[in-house]
């Protein structure tokens, strides 16, 4: 029997990004399909995802929702059904989805995905004609509330709808003053520590993991790492408390989007075999970065410039990197102090270090797609998808041991190359002395090219499809839902 299932995310590639969610969120439709799950995907109507849209049906109204009126789209992206929430004055605002242009996050994000959440637990519960649905899979804190709302407000008929939380991150938990609590139209029973209540104030991460039925996160190493508050950041007691239903499934990667051998923003497209066809798209990122040809290794960087990726360490550490005859070319953006720090460090460093602030996609694909290296430092990381890019990309990962990249790099330590089975390069500690001695590693390991090449065609050759992943998503749908096969 096919499954019906409603995913709530307040991103999914192709509509709208600002990070890995978005990519997990776009892919999983596809990647469910071929287990008998037909995923409908729900997104605040973002300008850009309303103007995607185009002309779209009307499929329910709210004449308030939290407040607010609302109007729930209907429509299609990339052959999966997709439902948008179209109301205006929670999301037709500049910026992006959390915040201002400025960055800066917009005060009434609580009411905002508070609202999202409403609006999933009423189509998940029976609100829209013609919609019906199995189980409710809310990711992140931004969905996490609708497990909240289909607990203390159960659907009509008495049926209970089974639902998933995935923690993507557990850095950003959603936490508001307890003043809003009366506003999210939740009975008082919910104000406590077994509903929405965290710390004194309302969590709506916290109340999805312990309202959900089941607590996914990104990699298995992520949903054991969570069981201690250095991970957990407040919320490992809820994760200790309930372990039977923590699950660590691993992201994979959407071969539509990122394989190097269809990639239409590379210069050159290539397969494992091919490597030697990467060199026009390291020239062709030299040359836009405005870096020297050299010896050494092109080091890249793909991601947020914050404390959780270790930017702060990547910074101390480039004098060392460029005084060993490595270069970097660093797309990013984040913090202030860390923008500047790069900046600076280009100004220093002239034909050694490329630094461009801002979020382009296109150039995402062609820093992996030519870099040598990926430097991942990450503090924590439930999974991480730029060093799978890399390993698809043959741009060999160097990264720290936590989370998913400790699941998913294999460390060139000499019992792997003797095996023939590295992928790349593995730190234990994220601090100047570990980065620039992992940097060290991968220069002299790029001086034996034989090595280096084994690295590169190990990643390309390593599976980090949806396949095993796809499959332990439905058999836990099916789990839940009682429709065991
Ligand atoms: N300036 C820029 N320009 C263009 N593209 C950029 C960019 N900066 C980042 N990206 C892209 O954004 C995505 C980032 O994904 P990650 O998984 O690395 O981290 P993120 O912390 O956002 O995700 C969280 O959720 C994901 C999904 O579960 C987890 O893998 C991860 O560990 C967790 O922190 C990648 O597709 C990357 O290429």
């Amino acid at each position: 029997m096919t499954l019906k299932v409603l995913s709530v995310a307040s991103e999914a590639v192709p509509l709208v990004k600002t990070g890995g969610l978005a990519d997990v969120a776009g892919a999983l439709p596809t990647a469910l399909a071929e287990h008998g799950v037909e995923m409908t995907t729900l997104v605040p109507g973002y300008p850009s995802v309303i103007a995607r849209l185009g002309k779209a049906k009307a499929v329910h109204k709210w004449a308030s929702l939290l407040g607010e009126p609302a109007r729930l789209l209907s429509g299609r992206v990339g052959g999966q059904p997709l439902l948008v929430l179209d109301a205006p004055a929670y999301f037709d605002r500049p910026g992006g989805p959390y915040g201002d242009a400025k960055g800066q996050d917009w005060d009434d994000n609580w009411r905002r995905f508070g609202a999202f959440a409403r609006a999933a637990a009423d189509i998940a519960g029976g609100a829209v004609k013609g919609c019906s649905f199995d189980l409710v899979h809310a990711h992140d804190w931004q969905a996490a509330m609708t497990p909240a709302y289909l607990h203390f407000a159960p659907a009509k008929g008495g049926r209970r709808m089974p639902s998933v939380i995935t923690i993507h991150n557990m850095a950003f938990q959603g936490f508001a003053d307890a003043a809003i609590f009366p506003r999210l139209g939740l009975p008082q029973a919910a104000w406590s520590v077994d509903g929405v209540e965290s710390y004194g104030g309302v969590g709506f991460l916290k109340a999805g993991m312990h309202l959900a039925d089941a607590i996914t996160t990104v990699s298995p190493t992520y949903a054991q790492e969570i069981r201690s508050p250095a991970f957990g950041m407040g919320l490992e007691g809820i994760v200790l408390a309930r372990s039977d239903r923590v699950h660590g499934i691993l992201n994979g990667i959407d071969p539509a989007e990122w394989s190097p051998m269809t990639d239409p923003h590379l210069a050159a497209t290539y397969g494992p075999g091919q490597l030697a066809r990467r060199k026009a798209n390291k020239r062709a990122l030299e040359k836009e970065f405005g870096l020297a040809k050299g010896e050494g290794p092109l080091f890249i960087v793909v991601s947020r410039l914050t404390w959780q990726k270790g930017m702060d360490v990547l910074l101390d550490v480039l004098p060392h990197l460029v005084g060993i005859g490595g270069r970097l070319a660093l797309l990013g953006s984040g913090d202030a102090e860390l923008e500047r720090g790069f900046r600076a460090a280009a100004a220093l460093y002239p034909g050694r270090v490329g630094v461009r602030i801002g979020y382009d996609e296109a150039l995402s694909h062609r820093l992996q797609g030519g870099g040598d290296a990926i430097l991942v430092p990450s503090r924590f990381e439930p999974c991480g998808l730029t060093q799978l890019y890399g390993l698809a990309y043959g741009c060999v990962p160097v990264v720290s041991r936590t989370g998913g990249l400790a699941d998913t790099v294999i460390d060139a330590n000499p019992a792997a190359l003797a095996a023939g089975v590295a992928t790349g390069i593995q730190m234990n500690a994220v601090d100047q002395p570990a980065l620039a001695a992992a940097v060290s590693r991968a220069v002299d390991l790029y001086a034996r090219p034989g090595e280096w090449r084994r690295l590169q065609k190990n990643g390309m050759k390593a599976d980090f499809s949806w396949r095993a992943s796809g499959a332990a998503y439905a058999a836990l749908y099916r789990k839940l839902t009682g429709d065991v096969r």
